[in-house]
């Protein structure tokens, strides 16, 4: 097996997404879920931000959870230092790589960049801190001076360089094309974080590991900033279903994990959202839910029991006689043959009124009133 990590930010990037607010008990639960399940780190906030931010940190940090916990910073001397009041042993530093970001955030000035960089890798490894650096907005960046900082990192010490498509611009082949760059110089490991600003964050990072990158930062529900991060969720399922590749996460329990974030988000599941949302197993259209009762592998790309969701078949608009008659059949109704098209038709006529699909017992009441069936 190749080895490959997830590194999850929902409690960092996650909770950055404009109108999050985890309280310090919803961090520490995320924590304690995500290590259950056996995501192998978890990048648990922003020290630097001080408050109730470092007290949660500091608890999670108590915890004595399995995963690696791992601290957001600013390429400052005090930012390490809250990592280091939080009690964390391994520290994420972030420096901007684009010219843009070097503008507004180091004076316009990559020497600066590269100062700042070498002062606080130093000062963390002098107490003794693992070192991660981050390279923000690297998709953005000047190739040759984001290889400049990545190998200066390496050098200097960092035991791995994240790559940051920040604002979410990549698509997979360039993305597959500056990783195998920086795969390519550098001797320790390359981790992904991608944004989903065109809808690319999971399949960027995907890309990123055929081109040799070894970490995944993902966040739950894609929860981040903007249009958010790549799901977890998403990734372990993609590099389990099209690569065959087994992180050891327990995906049953993705869907309850996904409900504890919407909640504590705020931020409900899309009904479409891949894996977790309601619809990703629910089958209304006729010619979809006939082959799903035969087969369900007819139209569903795994066992909804493999992320723990469950799979529901709804009349609606869309429906046909096979999936009417059997969602009947299982409330003891034996639809009558000849009449079932007019059962369905008045499935339709009720489906546009209600402008969704029909409950069980709404479906048995149209056909109990319209006297359309008898039953078993
Ligand atoms: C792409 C990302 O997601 S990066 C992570 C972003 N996350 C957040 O911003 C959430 C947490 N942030 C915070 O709580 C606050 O912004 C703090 C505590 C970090 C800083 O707060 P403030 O001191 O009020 O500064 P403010 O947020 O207005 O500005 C950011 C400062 O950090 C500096 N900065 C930003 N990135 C870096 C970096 N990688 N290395 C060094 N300095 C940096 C900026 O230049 C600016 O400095 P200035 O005050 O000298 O102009
Ligand atoms: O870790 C970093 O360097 C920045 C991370 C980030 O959130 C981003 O670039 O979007």
């Amino acid at each position: 097996m190749l080895d490959i990590q997830i590194n999850d930010t929902t409690l960092r990037d996650g909770e950055q997404a404009a109108g999050v607010a985890f309280s310090i008990e919803e961090k520490i639960e995320i924590a304690k879920f995500l290590d259950r399940i056996g995501v192998q780190e978890l990048e648990v906030g922003i020290p630097a931000m001080g408050g109730a931010e470092t007290e949660a940190i500091a608890a999670i940090n108590n915890l004595g959870l399995k995963a690696k916990l791992l601290g957001w910073n600013r390429a400052t001397i005090s930012d390490i230092q809250a990592s280091i009041a939080c009690g964390l042993k391994r520290v994420h530093i972030s420096v901007p790589v684009s010219d843009v970001q070097i503008g507004l955030m180091a004076d316009g000035k990559r020497e600066t960049v590269l100062k700042r960089l070498q002062e606080s890798i130093a000062y963390a490894l002098d107490r003794g801190l693992y070192v991660s650096v981050g390279g923000a907005d690297a998709s953005r960046a000047d190739d040759y001076f984001l290889l400049e900082v990545a190998a200066s990192a390496e050098q200097w010490g960092a035991s791995r360089f994240r790559f940051c498509d920040t604002v979410g611009i990549l698509d997979p082949f360039n993305t597959y094309r500056k990783i195998k760059l920086l795969v390519k110089v550098l001797l320790i490991p390359v981790e992904m974080h991608t944004h989903n600003d065109l809808g690319m964050a999971t399949a960027n990072a995907l890309a990123g590991v055929q081109a040799g990158a070894r970490s995944l930062n993902t966040t739950v529900n894609g929860l981040g900033e903007r249009a958010g991060n790549a799901a977890l969720e998403e990734v372990v399922m993609a590099l389990k279903q099209i690569h065959g590749i087994d992180l050891g996460i327990e995906t049953r329990c993705f869907w309850e994990l996904s409900q504890l974030v919407a909640i504590a988000s705020q931020n409900p599941v899309p009904p479409w959202k891949a894996i977790v949302g309601s619809n990703a197993f629910s089958h209304e259209s006729g010619i979809h839910a006939a082959g799903v009762l035969q087969n369900p592998s007819s139209y569903e790309p795994f066992n909804p029991d493999e992320v723990g969701a469950k799979r529901h078949l709804v009349a609606g608009k869309h429906s046909g006689r096979h999936l009417v008659a059997n969602l009947l059949q299982q409330q003891g109704v034996d639809l009558a043959k000849d009449k079932a098209q007019s059962v369905l038709d008045a499935v339709r006529q009720r489906s546009l009124q209600v402008k969704r699909s029909l409950t069980s017992d709404e479906l048995l009441n149209l056909v109990q009133s319209g006297r359309f069936a008898h039953a078993v």
